[in-house]
């Protein structure tokens, strides 16, 4: 568990600064449904904020969505997605023409997907992923294609890949960890500011897993960029980000640091999350799995949306939406809120985390 850095830095303000974001999905002609709803965050230089949360909840369409990357019946009918460019100027990527939308990504932000072999095209040699990357976002003079290979394969080298063995194959000759490593280095080429990465490394065995997410640690801390990492796994949570940002049904119910988030959790469904995780080590626990499921997002119950599966909702919880309301304050968009009516009273009751 990494700890946000403390001492002030020369920090311009948050990189990512998300406002009452909604997103949605069109289902007929006139039918929608809104899967995203009015989530805010700022994301500072630097840091690495992981979104969990049950399926379904929106974690993956909010990834999309900050880049612009929604399948064609998703929109952003909400919000602002204010992002600063590498040259200062701040744009709001809703509002990006499609060759604006063009550059900025990759070179600004990248995202990296679940299942690799689907994001690489299976005729295509790794190399060529490379060259037509670097080709695609060249202002000046195009460069060499010896050129192009030797820094591909410096990129390569860095998610320990051995380009020798890499650059001349076919994804499918390649295993899923070395797809998703390649993948990685891809997403690295063009130097962006901000990764997204959506549960990477779910395919992949527990020790891929974890060289994969060693590595992407030590990246961030060489080249430092941010990163919001989408997972259901609280333990790749805890251990690579700096930030945990918990959604439920569409909304940012609970933000804070990884220690809020893990040992101070406000929200009765952060806790009951935590609580599921089977521990590690330690005597015969029997993990509190969390009853029922979450609602569906046409039939939304009112007030909070968890109140029906709490142990501790009272009936002004069915009644009336909580907002997240700030616990503790930090700069740095490393406040610890919460979306519960009950928070400050179940905390002083010693009830989210006992
Ligand atoms: N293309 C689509 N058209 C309509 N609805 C969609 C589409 N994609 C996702 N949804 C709906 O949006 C909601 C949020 O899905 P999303 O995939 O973002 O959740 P998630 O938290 O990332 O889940 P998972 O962890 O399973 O990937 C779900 O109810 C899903 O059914």
């Amino acid at each position: 568990m990494t700890d946000p850095r403390t001492e002030p830095s020369a920090d311009p303000g948050p990189l990512l600064s998300v406002r009452g974001v909604d997103i949605a999905y069109r289902t007929g002609r006139r039918s929608r449904v809104t899967a995203v709803h009015g989530v805010s965050f700022d994301l500072h230089p630097g840091q690495s904020m992981a979104l969990v949360g049950e399926s379904g909840c929106g974690k993956t369409t909010l990834g999309l969505g900050l880049l612009r990357l929604l399948p064609r019946n998703g929109l952003v009918p909400a919000g602002e997605i204010l992002f600063r460019r590498k040259d200062g100027s701040t744009a709001d990527i809703r509002s990006l023409g499609a060759e604006e939308l063009r550059r900025f990504r990759w070179s600004e932000a990248a995202m990296v997907f679940q299942g690799a072999m689907n994001a690489f095209n299976p005729v295509l040699r790794i190399e060529d992923h490379f060259l037509d990357t670097f080709r695609a976002h060249e202002t000046g003079r195009p460069r060499r294609r010896a050129e192009i290979r030797e820094e591909s394969a410096h990129l390569l080298e860095m998610v320990r890949l051995d380009p020798a063995r890499v650059l001349d194959a076919h994804p499918h000759e390649l295993s899923g960890g070395m797809r998703q490593r390649a993948l990685i280095a891809l997403a690295l080429a063009l130097g962006p500011q901000l990764l997204i990465l959506d549960e990477p490394t779910t395919a992949l065995d527990l020790l891929t897993q974890r060289a994969i997410v060693e590595r992407l640690s030590e990246l961030r801390e060489e080249l430092r960029f941010s990163m919001v990492f989408i997972t259901h796994d609280l333990g790749l949570a805890a251990e690579l980000a700096d930030r945990v940002g918990t959604m439920y049904a569409g909304r940012l119910i609970e933000t804070g640091t990884t220690r809020d988030i893990f040992y101070r959790p406000r929200h009765p469904y952060t806790a009951a999350l935590i609580d599921s995780v089977p521990p590690v080590s330690g005597g015969l626990v029997v993990p509190e799995s969390l009853p029922g499921g979450p609602p569906g997002l046409a039939s939304l119950p009112p007030g909070c949306s968890f109140a029906p599966r709490c142990r501790h909702a009272r009936q002004v919880c069915g009644e009336r939406r909580p907002e997240l309301e700030v616990l503790h304050t930090r700069g740095d968009g490393l406040s610890h809120a919460a979306a519960c009516l009950r928070s400050r009273e179940l905390a002083a009751e010693g009830a989210t985390r006992d």
